[in-house]
């Protein structure tokens, strides 16, 4: 069969599930420069965009029409359904989501840590909305079906994919304001390229780390985690007030090495003994958290984050405590990337 149809020759079946964002923006045509997220359906962006129907066989379904900063966990485990439905009843051969580029990264992460299945899962965004000149989003739907669409892109989690780069779920984070050369892997690079005229090339093994999967919690809600972000002249208060606001994880985007100063590294010690999920995450932009180097984490009863950026370990440790873990060795294990 040719690259990507199957032995029947037919096309891959891929269902792209829409949730706003700049790719669906437009400008309002009375403002200057303004623009407002998830004006278009994904059944029109899918249509905007020539060629496609050579890739797959595309069926769009909206599932909200909302800017990602606005991301929130009714969409997440709304798409989270959505796919496992539509990979356990075998109804498509890869799944593809429209979203913001602002909250990309954890929707991805998120996805990858509760669906499960090796079917491809491909995330994309745009960085200009549909209506400004050189509009990033066709180029980047027509290679998001491309990757989708592969069978090469099996057992590889879910994947980003924008600017003609394709980039793992775990490592891809937004690192530019406005730049269509935004998202990038500090620590890893890519797993690939693809061109819209040249294909795909992949740089890593499919299947290369086996992530966890979690359960869906019950309702549609994660469990409360902050993220404290620690600076120079830091102090107790945000700790503080995590607390008091009833969060049952906190997630320390610490200075360095996943550290902070001793006022707030013993109020933190002081949630962990209250049963609060501690984890020392980094706003250093790549590298690792190394555990009991700088910190004592045995003795403060922390789990260190490895190479996961804040917003992504908040993720994690919401699923973690949705699911009930608490041994201090599981903890600590479910942060390691098994590859
Ligand atoms: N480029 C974008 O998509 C930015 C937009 N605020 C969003 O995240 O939905």
């Amino acid at each position: 069969a040719e690259p990507g149809k199957d032995a029947a020759g037919s096309l891959p079946r891929i269902l792209v599930l829409a949730t706003g964002g700049t790719i669906a923006g437009q400008a309002d045509p009375r403002a200057t420069g303004a623009y407002k997220s998830g004006q278009i359906t994904g059944e029109q962006l899918m249509a905007s965009v020539p060629g496609l129907d050579k890739l797959a066989k595309l069926n769009a379904e909206q599932i909200s029409s909302i800017g990602s900063q606005d991301m929130n966990d009714k969409v997440w485990f709304a798409l989270a359904r959505r796919i496992q439905d539509a990979f356990d009843k075998n109804e498509a051969d890869g799944v593809i989501i429209t979203h913001g580029t602002d909250t990309l990264e954890e929707t991805a992460f998120f996805l990858d840590n509760v669906v499960r299945g090796d079917k491809p899962v491909v995330i994309v965004g745009s960085m200009r909305p549909a209506s400004a000149v050189s509009a990033d989003g066709p180029g980047n739907l027509y290679e998001a079906v491309q990757v989708a669409a592969d069978p090469r892109s099996r057992g590889r989690g879910v994947m980003a994919v924008l600017n003609d780069k394709i980039q793992g779920a775990r490592s891809v984070t937004k690192t530019n304001t406005t730049s269509i050369e935004t998202f990038g892997s500090p620590n890893d690079g890519p797993i690939g390229y693809v061109d819209t005229a040249g294909g795909i090339r992949f740089l890593t093994q499919a299947g290369g780390f086996k992530r966890a999967t979690y359960q869906l919690p019950a309702g549609e809600q994660l469990p409360r985690v902050e993220i404290v972000y620690s600076h120079a002249n830091m102090d107790a208060v945000p700790i503080e007030d995590a607390i008091s606001h009833g969060a049952k994880g906190i997630v320390l985007a610490g200075v360095g090495d996943g550290n902070t100063s001793k006022s707030a590294l013993d109020a933190l010690e002081a949630a962990a003994k209250k049963g609060i999920l501690v984890v020392r995450s980094t706003r250093v932009r790549s590298g690792f958290v190394t555990r009991n180097v700088e910190v004592d984490d045995d003795k403060n009863g922390f789990v260190v984050s490895e190479d996961l950026n804040p917003q992504k370990a908040r993720v994690l440790t919401q699923l973690l405590i949705a699911s009930g873990v608490t041994a201090p060795a599981e903890l600590q294990k479910a942060f390691t990337a098994t590859w």
